[in-house]
C-alpha cells in the first residue's frame, strides 16, 4: 500500500514569526499521526527557516518552483541546486498559477522535472484542467497531454523520482473541491495510462489531489484507492486545520 503524503503549498504567504508558529504547531500536532508523510513547501526566502526547524524531524520541506537552468544571468530566479542546498526533499513544478501566467509550458515543465531530479530533488508535478476544459469534458485529454510532455522528457521510469498531483484549476482556492469520485476517476485514469507503459511505476508512484482540500473533506478524498494524499493551499495557512488533514491521511493508511 502506498503511504499517503500531505504537502502544504504555502504559496506567497507567511513571515518568520507566523512560519515559526505554524512549523512548531505542525511538529507537535503530527506527532501522534505517524502513518503518513508530511511536507511543507515554502517561499524560497524561508527555506533556511524550514531547514533549521524541521531537520531531524519526520517532516520534510520543499520549494514552490525553480529555474530550469543551473546558474547564469537569470535575475530573480532560483536554481535547483540552491533549493537542494537548503535540504529540500521536494519542489513543486507546473503549478497552474505559474502555467496560467505564461511562465511555464508543458515542455519547460518537463525540463524542470529532469533538472530537479538531477540534483536530487523530488518534483511534485502538477496537472489539471481549467473550468472551460472541465465543462467541455476534456479533462482526460488535457491531463494526459501534460503528463506525456513530462514522460517525453524523462521517460516513464523517470516518474519514479517524483510525485504527481492532479489539481483542477476550478477547484483551487474556490472552496469547491472536486468530488472524491471525480478525483478518483481522473487519478485512476492517469495511473492506468502509466500502467500501459510500466506497471511497476504505476503501482508505486504517489498521485495527490489538490484543490480546496479541507479538514472536512480530507477523509473522504483520502479513502479513495488512487488518491495518495493532498496538495493543500489555503488550509495549510491554519495550523489546526492542516494538522486535521494530516490526521485524516494517517488514519486512511491505518484503515
Ligand atoms: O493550489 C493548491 C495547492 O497547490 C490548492 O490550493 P487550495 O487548497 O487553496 O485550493
Amino acid at each position: 500500500m502506498r503511504r499517503k503524503l500531505v504537502v502544504a503549498n504555502r504559496k506567497m504567504n507567511g513571515s518568520l514569526s507566523s512560519n515559526k508558529a505554524f512549523l512548531e504547531g505542525l511538529l507537535a500536532g503530527t506527532h501522534d499521526y505517524p502513518n503518513a508523510d508530511y511536507s511543507v513547501c515554502m517561499p524560497h526566502p524561508y527555506l533556511f527557516q524550514a531547514e533549521a526547524m524541521l531537520k531531524g524531524s519526520p517532516i520534510t520541506w520543499g520549494g514552490q518552483n525553480m529555474s530550469r537552468y543551473e546558474s547564469g544571468a537569470y535575475t530573480g530566479s532560483v536554481s535547483p541546486g540552491m533549493i537542494k542546498e537548503f535540504g529540500c526533499e521536494y519542489v513543486i513544478i507546473g503549478h497552474s498559477e505559474r502555467r496560467q501566467r505564461g511562465h511555464d509550458t508543458d515542455h519547460s515543465i518537463g525540463e524542470r522535472f529532469e533538472v530537479a531530479t538531477k540534483v536530487g530533488l523530488k518534483p511534485i508535478f502538477c496537472m489539471g484542467e481549467t473550468l472551460e476544459e472541465y465543462e467541455e469534458g476534456i479533462t482526460d485529454v488535457v491531463t494526459i497531454r501534460q503528463l506525456n510532455a513530462v514522460i517525453a522528457e524523462i521517460g516513464v521510469k523517470g516518474l519514479a523520482n517524483g510525485v504527481l498531483a492532479y489539481e483542477p484549476v476550478w477547484a483551487i482556492g474556490t472552496g469547491k473541491a472536486a468530488s472524491p469520485e471525480h478525483a478518483q476517476n481522473i487519478l485512476s485514469f492517469l495511473r492506468g495510462h502509466i500502467e500501459l507503459l510500466d506497471a511497476d511505476i504505476a503501482e508505486s508512484i504517489r498521485i495527490l489531489y489538490g484543490g480546496s482540500v479541507k479538514a472536512d473533506n480530507a477523509a473522504k478524498l483520502f479513502s479513495m484507492p488512487d488518491i495518495d494524499g493532498g496538495l493543500v493551499g489555503g488550509a495549510s495557512l491554519n495550523t489546526d486545520e492542516f494538522v486535521a488533514i494530516c490526521q485524516a491521511a494517517s488514519n486512511a493508511y491505518k484503515n
